[in-house]
């Protein structure tokens, strides 16, 4: 099976990876010179330890895709899906299946009008940093759950088929909503948290100060989602921040990288929720806007 993954980012590394080992991937960067730089190198994976293994692959700029791979992963920043769904917009056929792996619930509404066969989401809890340009390092296992948003699955099955095999396991869900959902709430409470606190995940269950601001969040949370079984939903929350322990949220990583955070598709997908059912969000919306403010303040520095 051909795969194409777009963006030579943390996840696209780690994907890119992992999938090598039972597929031809092409990896999609944003520039020609990252494309070159990887083609000379190859890819290297550092399992977080001192492991490293290095494996070929094509790279090729975003500009060259043509969307006829069998599955194309898109493991672009949520605020960055629209230079995408332009390019897959003005494509001579129409990609059979494409597999959006952002975090956040605000992509939805973009995927809708999407000419392709078939689309999935995906919620990724593993932990992965981008090193440099052909490295990423593997932080913390986890699970990567994929859903059926429109079309038929078959493609997607065989894909997990192959997964499992190398080691790489794909869980297939049954509702894409629920799915998302889980994969928010975890990133509601441990971004923004990690993100003002300078901190690993781990650190907000192992300081009893921090886990209290984490359960303060989450009540919150559950508040404005009516979540059901909401102790079950809290476990998830603190697997997820156990398993990725030593990694850095992305939210941390793009503040002190001086990027642009995910946080209007997180904390503000909230936000717009809790306006909708007319309730207050007193500790979201503090967190929100630390969350721009820092933004503001780093990409200045920078
Ligand atoms: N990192 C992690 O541990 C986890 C991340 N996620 C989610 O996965 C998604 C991807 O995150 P992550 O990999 O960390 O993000 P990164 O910023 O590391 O990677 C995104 C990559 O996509 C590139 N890109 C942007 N636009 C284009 C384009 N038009 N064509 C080709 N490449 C493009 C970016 O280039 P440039 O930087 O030059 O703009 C960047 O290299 C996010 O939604 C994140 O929330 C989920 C779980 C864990
Ligand atoms: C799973 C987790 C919390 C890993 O850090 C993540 O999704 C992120 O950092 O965005």
């Amino acid at each position: 099976m051909k795969i194409g993954i777009i963006g030579a980012g943390s996840i696209g590394l780690l994907f890119a990876a992992y999938l090598s080992k039972a597929f031809s991937v092409t990896l999609y960067t944003k520039t020609s010179e990252q494309a070159e730089i990887i083609n000379q190198n190859g890819l290297y994976l550092q399992d977080g330890g001192d492991l490293q293994s290095r494996v070929r692959i094509q790279a090729l700029p975003f500009s060259n895709w043509t969307g006829l791979e069998e599955l194309t992963i898109i493991a672009v920043k949520q605020y960055q899906i629209h230079s995408i769904i332009h390019q897959i917009t003005s494509l001579e056929f129409i990609p059979h299946n494409l597999l959006f792996l952002q975090n956040g619930m605000s992509h939805l509404k973009l995927l809708k009008n999407i000419p392709a066969t078939n689309i999935f989401v995906g919620s990724v809890e593993h932990g992965a940093s981008k090193i440099n340009t052909y490295t990423v390092s593997h932080n913390g296992k986890g699970a990567i759950n994929v859903a059926l948003f429109k079309g038929s699955n078959e493609t997607i099955k065989e894909f997990g088929e192959l997964c499992a095999a190398i080691d790489f396991p794909i869980t297939l869900k049954e509702d894409f909503y629920n799915m998302l959902i889980n994969k928010l709430i975890a990133n509601a409470v441990i971004n923004p948290l990690t993100a003002i606190l300078q901190i690993k995940n781990g650190e907000l269950i192992t300081n009893t100060f921090y886990f209290a601001a984490v359960k303060k969040l989450f009540l919150e949370i559950s508040f404005i989602l009516n979540l059901e079984e909401p102790i079950k939903r809290f476990r998830d929350v603190l697997r997820i921040c156990k398993k990725t322990g030593h990694n850095q949220s992305s939210m941390l990583k793009d503040l002190e990288a001086g990027r642009r955070t995910e946080i209007d598709a997180i904390l503000g997908f909230l936000i717009e929720e809790a306006q909708e059912q007319r309730k207050t969000a007193t500790n979201i919306e503090s967190y929100y806007y630390l969350i721009k403010g820092k933004e503001k303040d780093r990409r200045r520095v920078n």
